[in-house]
């Protein structure tokens, strides 16, 4: 999917929503481990009660790979029923890779190609050679880390060498990149004050923005900092949705949520 698409779904559905799909075997309904795919049927039920609510899923790939080959098949499963039944959905593979060039070529085949993601989330680290060959896809997005939501993101990328902070180096080297207007960036919500600076190096992309829900992140303050005329945001809830509710009727309450969100999305976008 374009970027340009995704916007015509947000103004579309009035949602900048993106629903993380971070599933716990641990904390999903008991009832549901008797099934032979459990993980599958809880995305596939949280994907039916949210999706009119939000623009994209981002499966984080750390819940799925912890549960091996079955973990794997229901990733697949995943991400196949929503090409089938929302093709309008933007998907991200939240798997933060990034390589030597020919190892980063095999991680973007995986996601981009063969599983058919519309992008994949990179650390930048390694650079340039790392990254570029996650933005050789048309209508494909590479999403670089740039400043994460946690605590250590002060470790290293507030620092500042020769007096800039790393997280602004990367913004601006990144934009001289190869195909570099296939690019995304994360930013977290935790640090929604940042994204004034940061929306003065990159003016147009769109900017992933975890942290909302669980970590304390405020919707508010994000759309005051980090939108753009064209939105440029994807706000992303995993825990508070998806683990909104323990029993039977997990899905539905997981859907009233992401409704709650989405009126606040609605909201802000009545602004512009
Ligand atoms: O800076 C980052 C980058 C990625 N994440 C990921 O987003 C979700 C957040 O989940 P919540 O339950 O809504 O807190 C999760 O997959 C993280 O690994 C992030 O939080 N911050």
């Amino acid at each position: 999917m374009s970027p340009q698409e995704l916007t015509e779904q947000i103004f579309k559905k009035k949602s900048f929503l993106c629903v993380g799909l971070d599933v716990d075997i641990d904390r999903i309904p008991t009832y549901l481990l008797s099934e032979d795919d459990p993980i599958f049927e809880f995305n596939k039920a949280i994907i039916d009660a949210t999706h009119k609510f939000c623009v994209a899923y981002k499966p984080n790939i750390a819940f799925y790979e912890a549960n091996g080959v079955e973990g794997w098949q229901a990733l697949e499963k995943t991400i196949n029923y929503l090409h089938h039944e929302y093709p309008e959905i933007y998907t991200i593979a939240d798997a933060k890779r990034g390589d030597i060039g020919n190892t980063s070529r095999m991680y973007a085949k995986t996601f981009l190609k063969d599983l058919g993601f519309d992008s994949v989330t990179v650390a930048p680290y390694m650079g340039k050679d790392s990254v570029e060959p996650f933005l050789e896809f048309e209508n494909r997005q590479a999403i670089l880390l740039a400043l994460t939501s946690n605590e250590g993101a002060f470790d290293f990328q507030t620092q500042e060498i020769d007096g800039e902070e790393l997280y602004k180096k990367v913004l601006k080297t990144s934009k001289t990149w190869e195909n570099s207007e296939r690019l995304m960036y994360v930013v977290g919500a935790t640090k929604a004050e940042y994204l004034k600076e940061i929306r003065e190096i990159i003016p147009e992309n769109f900017i992933l923005v975890p942290g909302v829900g669980a970590q304390g992140g405020k919707l508010e303050d994000v759309c005051k900092y980090g939108m753009t005329k064209n939105v440029g945001l994807l706000v992303n809830s995993s825990r508070k949705i998806i683990y909104a509710s323990e029993s039977s009727n997990f899905a539905e309450i997981a859907g009233a949520k992401a409704e709650v969100l989405q009126q606040q999305m609605a909201e802000e976008l009545s602004k512009l």
